[in-house]
């Protein structure tokens, strides 16, 4: 089992390149076997979950060419069928896309049920529910979620919960349904304009993207594009949350400043200084962080995908802080492992009241999900004396050469295959 052998206590300094958004990827994959041209996209992350999805789009029959790391040039006029089952689908949760996209372009689509992180009940109801406001039958059968139509046209469709999921499904299918779509509440995150973005650049008619009213005009078909995906936000943040963590002074480049006003605005509060350029952002910290309290909300709020990074620095912050969480219920598993490494922690249902330590310790710690595994290579890389976090195949989901990019800033890090690699790599002080 892979592992990161860490030896903490370097502070981070150096630029850093942050690579395309997988959670806009995950979107925009789908949306491009929606065309029966060539869709050639630039800027793709290369990650575990595209790469799955990636494949599934080829196990469906589209053309599939990597063009280099991070382009690819998919066909979608070659699909055979309108069914995707396979054991790796099942994982992620982006499979849901292809519902919305095979919907929209057949008019029919079973998709087994996704998967994803588990953090949380993640329910899917929303995403039928829209399917049915476009005159659409959607049900789960035998963990697969069949949505037919003999006719898709468009409706006005009022959210109950502001879901991205939802929202970029139903613009996948509405873009082309016969008529006009509305959907209100609408989730107004970066990727969602993303999406509406390579929609609209291939023929479709959306407006409103990045607010909570969307309006959909269907179109017949769509064309080919090219497109470039925007910068990983999560990515970005967990890199500036690096810097912080460690007394660092890291310039994050390749982002767009004002999708990371929420975690700058954090990171200035607990006493960090941030410079903002064109397209990058500089995190000097020099003294110790400072607590502050933080919720997680839709986008513009402080996002739940940097709820555990956020959480580790607070655990070395000076002062109690309070980090609750409102978008999914099971976020919090990584506390147990961090309490390990000597943080104090107490979580009552959503809420964690973090009492700041002066110092965390090596330990061997387990990554309970993606992010949470990410925030505990942060306690490493700040903590005194080594640690080890296993399961790292959850981090290796959605950041690409994580332990690379860190070393390239200074971090004592390496990949580890077996526990005789760690044990050789403690002895060398990583
Ligand atoms: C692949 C991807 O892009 N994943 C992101 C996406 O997940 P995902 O699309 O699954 O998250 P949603 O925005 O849909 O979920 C938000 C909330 O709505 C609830 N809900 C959602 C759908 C539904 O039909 N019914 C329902 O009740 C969820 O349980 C959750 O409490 O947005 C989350 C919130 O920013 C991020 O943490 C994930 O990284
Ligand atoms: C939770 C995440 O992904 P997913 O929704 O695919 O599980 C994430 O990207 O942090």
């Amino acid at each position: 089992m892979m592992q990161y052998v860490i030896k903490g206590g370097n502070p981070l300094v150096g630029d850093v390149v942050i690579g395309g958004a997988k959670n806009a990827a995950l979107g925009i994959l789908a949306a491009a076997i929606m065309s029966d041209e060539d869709v050639i996209i630039e800027n793709l992350p290369d990650v575990r979950d595209i790469n799955v999805l990636l494949e599934a789009v080829e196990g469906i029959g589209a053309k599939v060419f990597h063009m280099d790391a991070h382009t690819v040039r998919i066909n979608g006029s070659s699909i055979n069928t309108i069914r995707v089952n396979d054991d790796f689908i099942k994982r992620i949760r982006a499979s849901y896309y292809l519902l919305g996209a095979l919907l929209g372009k057949y008019k029919r689509a079973e998709v087994s049920l996704p998967g994803g992180c588990n953090i949380g009940s993640r329910p899917i109801d929303q995403h039928l529910k829209g399917f049915r406001g476009l005159g659409a039958r959607a049900e789960v059968d035998h963990g697969m979620v069949v949505a037919d139509a003999a006719h898709l046209s468009g409706g006005h469709i009022y959210l109950d919960v502001v879901s991205v999921g939802a929202t970029i499904n139903i613009m996948l299918a509405a873009a082309l349904a016969e008529g006009n779509t509305i959907l209100e509440n609408a989730a107004k995150e970066p990727h969602i304009v993303d999406v509406a973005n390579m929609l609209n650049s291939m023929g479709a008619n959306i407006k409103g993207a990045g607010t909570d009213i969307i309006r959909i005009k269907g179109v017949p078909k769509l064309h080919g594009t090219t497109y470039s995906i925007i910068p990983d936000q999560i990515e970005a943040g967990t890199f500036m949350f690096a810097a912080a963590v460690t007394k660092g002074d890291v310039t994050v480049k390749n982002v767009i400043p004002k999708h990371l006003e929420a975690i700058s605005a954090k990171l200035i509060e607990m006493g960090c200084e941030i410079s903002e350029f064109d397209d990058a952002v500089r995190v000097v910290c020099k003294s110790r962080l400072k607590y502050t309290h933080v919720k997680t909300l839709p986008y513009p709020g402080f996002p739940t995908d940097m709820q555990p990074q956020i959480s580790v620095a607070l655990s070395l912050a000076e002062g109690t802080s309070m980090v609750t969480e409102s978008i999914f219920e099971n976020r919090f598993k990584y506390v147990d492992e961090l309490a390990r490494m000597g943080a104090n922690i107490k979580v009552e249902s959503n809420v964690a009241v973090i009492n700041g330590v002066d110092c965390l310790s090596g330990a061997d710690v387990s990554a309970p999900d993606l992010r949470a595994g990410a925030a505990l290579v942060l306690a490493g890389l700040a903590a005194e004396g080594h640690t080890v976090v296993d399961e790292t195949k959850y981090i290796l989901r959605g950041y690409e050469r994580f332990d690379e990019k860190l070393r390239s800033l200074g971090a004592l890090i390496e990949q580890a295959e077996d526990d005789k690699d760690v044990a050789r790599l403690k002895l060398e002080a990583v």
